[in-house]
Order: structure tokens, then C-alpha cells, then sequence
């Protein structure tokens, strides 16, 4: 069934990923409006006037903002399918726990690994490196992090994996020989149609950042 959703977005935003994810795993159906962060449509500043970024998911009408806000909207809205968060209130508050871990300290280190050079951006490799391996802790032997069943933590992590060849191309290492298991996980992400047609090429995304690098460096 249609249903009444649009979907602010950015092909290459991991945290639009997140929220195309969630969408394809609950079989829903929206419009995509590719947003031109250098020029916002006057529709993502009336929608997320707060923050004036991607993701906004407008559902008949009102909109949601922030990406993890919107995973679990979708999940609470469209609760008869595929839940992402566990029913046990405990567990899920740790899968929140783990779901904000990433947000806070996977995302803005991967940016500085990205964008930053020298000393700095060797610091944050190695950080980087330290929250993959507590991730793969958190993992252990479990499939996926939500268990048996792909939820929350996975939908919040997998977009980086399409920015992994950026990562590793711009501070010259191998998250594979890093980090084997979470690599492992990875690709058993990328078998569910949910992540294999929400992320994009991994070489399109690191040509995506050179270009942003350069407008970067314009700009100073
Ligand atoms: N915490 C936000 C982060 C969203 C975000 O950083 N969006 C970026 C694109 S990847 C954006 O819209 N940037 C434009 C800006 O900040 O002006 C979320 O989870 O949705």
C-alpha cells in the first residue's frame, strides 16, 4: 500500500541510508527529494527549520527529523513487520545505548579520518580503530547486533560501510585486517535487499569526497 511519506535525502548521507533502510525493510513505498546542500529547498527549511538538514521524513504532512528518531518512528508506526528494536524494554534501551554510541563517536571520528591530515587524522584512525573493535565485543557471536534479528544498531552502522574505501583511501589502512569481524558483519548486512539497494558505490562515495574536500578547501 502507498503510503503518504516523502523522504528528504542525500544519496550519499549515511544518515539518509539509515532512514532508506528502515523504509525498504518495512516494504514501504515514498517519493525521494535529493536535496543540494549548497542550495536547500525551501521545503527542508520549512520541515527541519531547527537543524536544516537531511534526513527529514515528512509523513502525511509533518515531518520527522534526525535519522535515529525517524529509524525508530518507522518502526513504532509500522510495528505489524519486521520490528527493529527488541519488545524486551531492557533490551531495548541497550540497543539505544548502542545506537547512540555510534552516532556520538563512530561518526564524528570517521568525518576527522575523512577530512582531517597528519598528526590529527592519525589520532583519529586510531580512535576509530578502538570504537570498531569495543563495536566487535558488543558483537560477539551474534549475527547481527540485534541478535537473530537485523535491528537498530545495525540499521544506525551499515551506512558507514559504503564509506569504508573512503576512509581507508584517505588515512592508508585496512579496516578488513583491523577489524575482521565487523567486516564479516558488514557483508551480511549487504545480503538483505534492504542495505544492498539503499547504499551507494563505494568508489562514487569517495569521489563524493574529494569533490567535498575541494569545495572545503575553496572555502578557506
Ligand atoms: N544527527 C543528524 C545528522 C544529519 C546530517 O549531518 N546531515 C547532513 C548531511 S550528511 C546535512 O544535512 N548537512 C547540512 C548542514 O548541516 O547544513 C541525523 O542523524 O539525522
Amino acid at each position: 500500500m502507498a503510503e503518504d511519506l516523502v523522504l528528504l535525502d542525500l544519496w550519499a548521507s549515511p544518515f539518509g541510508m539509515r532512514v532508506r533502510i528502515a523504509l525498504a525493510e518495512k516494504g514501504l513505498e515514498y517519493e525521494s527529494r535529493e536535496e543540494d546542500l549548497s542550495n536547500k529547498s525551501s521545503l527542508l527549511l520549512k520541515m527541519n527549520p531547527v537543524h536544516k538538514q537531511i534526513p527529514v521524513l515528512i509523513h502525511k504532512g509533518r515531518p520527522v527529523c534526525e535519522s535515529l528518531i525517524i529509524v525508530q518512528y518507522i518502526d513504532e508506526v509500522w510495528s505489524h513487520n519486521s520490528p527493529l528494536l527488541p519488545s524486551d524494554p531492557y533490551e531495548r534501551a541497550n540497543a539505544r545505548f548502542w545506537a547512540d554510541y555510534v552516532d556520538k563517536k563512530i561518526y564524528s571520528t570517521s568525518r576527522q579520518v575523512c577530512l582531517a591530515t597528519g598528526e590529527v587524522q592519525e589520532e583519529a584512525k586510531k580512535q576509530l580503530i578502538e570504537c570498531f573493535k569495543l563495536l566487535e565485543g558488543e558483537l560477539g557471536e551474534k549475527t547481527y547486533f540485534g541478535g537473530e534479528n537485523f535491528g537498530l544498531v545495525d540499521v544506525a552502522l551499515i551506512p558507514l560501510y559504503s564509506w569504508f574505501y573512503a576512509l581507508e583511501t584517505s588515512a592508508n589502512f585496512s579496516i578488513a585486517e583491523e577489524c575482521p569481524r565487523l567486516v564479516a558483519w558488514a557483508k551480511r548486512c549487504i545480503l538483505r535487499k534492504s542495505v544492498s539497494k539503499s547504499l551507494p558505490d563505494q568508489y562514487k562515495v569517495y569521489d563524493y569526497l574529494l569533490e567535498l574536500k575541494k569545495k572545503l578547501l575553496q572555502s578557506h
